[in-house]
């Protein structure tokens, strides 16, 4: 449907089709709106379950038990991130490799989520900063309540290493589709050669729900500022709350947010800058953004020492005093309901190897009608540099988190 992220089913053998069309589709999608929604796709739903399970028992755990894993550096790009220390540039200039350049200062919230970043382990590299600080299991399991008997048996480690070992193999095989979709050489492997060093970042995310006095103190219906993704595609499983949006430009003028409804068992696949800058914008790095669900306004009738007491509802607008229910003490009011659900989301940013220099891509340019629009960058100096002004660290400087530059192009 027009208005849709398009559905792309995985399974040869359930649509009876040809990778062909599968790599068609997703061209399609990634050239138009740069997203689409993945099915079949080979990670079980019982990982996928297992997986929130463990994001849910770690966000549970008292904050200063989770900051005894907490993000140290862009460099490493690992650990735990308590909500209001991440600010998505979104008026960010990605066309400039530059990324330290302020031109104006505009002043957003942070996000309203907490996250917890996983990297490959890398036994190879004595380097601890890309090694995990993983959450000792036995403070998660002293943590979980009796009637949660079922989640003993889950290891935060083992599910995590197998859910990211599989999107890793997941991830080639769409860089393999885009490969061959492109028309890159070496058989498509072209891209998969530059992606199969793991250096992927899983995201735990959790948006905290409650009433809007705790859940967003900015009082905006933003759970996550619009932004573009860094790496070269995302591959995203949200819980069934929904809430994210993925902008779309119609013609020139016309631009709307489109809901990127949850569908079970499926994987939201988006283009990042990264893939952007290599294809020379033939592949689109979209604007998306995390909303909460429509507030719901009900009409209720409440006493007035019901109302002096309230505290976790907010009273929009008392209207339609009857006078005889005011004489028995009681008003009929419009409640905003304000209980917001809270939100899971796992991101898996994947990126390209560290030592690639992302140089426009040979089939994406030429001398006469298309030449490369962007300077080479190296992978991973640019992510580093797009992490760097996202996400405040003990060492980053306070308006990193509070600013954003103004798009200047
Ligand atoms: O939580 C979501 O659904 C989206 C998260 C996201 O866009 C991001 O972390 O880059
Ligand atoms: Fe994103």
């Amino acid at each position: 449907m027009m208005n849709d992220i398009p559905v792309i089913d995985l399974d040869l053998n359930r649509r009876h089709s040809s990778e062909d069309e599968i790599i068609t589709e997703l061209l399609t999608a990634f050239t138009t709106i740069g997203f689409c929604t993945i099915i079949n796709h080979g990670i079980s739903s019982e990982l996928i379950s297992n997986t929130f399970k463990v994001s849910k028992q770690f966000f549970d755990l008292p904050l200063e038990v989770k900051l005894k894993y907490k993000y140290l550096s862009p460099k490493s790009n690992r650990g735990y991130i308590p909500s209001g220390m991440e600010t998505h540039d979104k008026t960010y200039d990605h066309s400039n490799s530059d990324c330290d350049s302020l031109s104006s200062v505009t002043i957003i919230p942070p996000d309203q989520k907490e996250t917890m970043d996983i990297g490959y382990d890398d036994n190879n590299d004595d380097d601890e900063i890309f090694k995990n600080n993983w959450p000792d299991q036995d403070i998660i399991d002293s943590s979980l309540s009796n009637d949660n008997d079922d989640d003993d048996s889950i290891n935060f480690h083992d599910v995590i290493d197998e859910y990211f070992s599989l999107m890793d193999k997941l991830y080639l095989r769409l860089m393999k589709y885009i490969g061959l979709g492109l028309g890159l050489p070496d058989d498509g492997d072209y891209l998969v050669q530059r992606c199969n060093q793991h250096h992927e970042n899983l995201r735990l995310l959790h948006y905290p729900g409650g009433n809007t006095n705790n859940a967003n103190s900015s009082n905006s219906n933003i759970r996550g500022n619009a932004h573009t993704d860094f790496g070269a595609l995302t591959l995203l499983v949200q819980d069934e709350v929904g809430g994210l949006k993925v902008r779309r430009s119609n013609n020139e003028s016309e631009e709307e947010w489109i809901d990127v409804k949850p569908v079970p068992n499926s994987i939201i696949v988006n283009v990042g800058d990264m893939l952007m800058r290599w294809s020379n914008d033939k592949l689109k790095a979209t604007l998306h953004k995390v909303e909460t669900p429509p507030t719901i306004n009900t009409t209720a009738t409440y006493t007035r020492d019901e109302i002096d007491s309230c505290t976790t509802r907010t009273i929009s607008n008392v209207h339609g005093i009857d006078d005889n229910h005011e004489e028995e003490g009681e008003v009929k009011v419009n409640i905003i309901d304000v209980i917001i659900p809270e939100r899971y989301s796992i991101a898996f940013f994947c990126n390209v190897n560290k030592d690639v220099n992302i140089e426009c891509l040979e089939t994406c340019c030429n001398d006469t009608d298309n030449p490369p629009k962007y300077p080479i960058i190296n992978s991973y100096e640019y992510l580093t540099q797009r992490l760097a002004a996202t996400i405040q660290t003990s060492t980053s400087t306070s308006t990193s988190t509070t600013t954003s530059t103004t798009e200047s192009s």
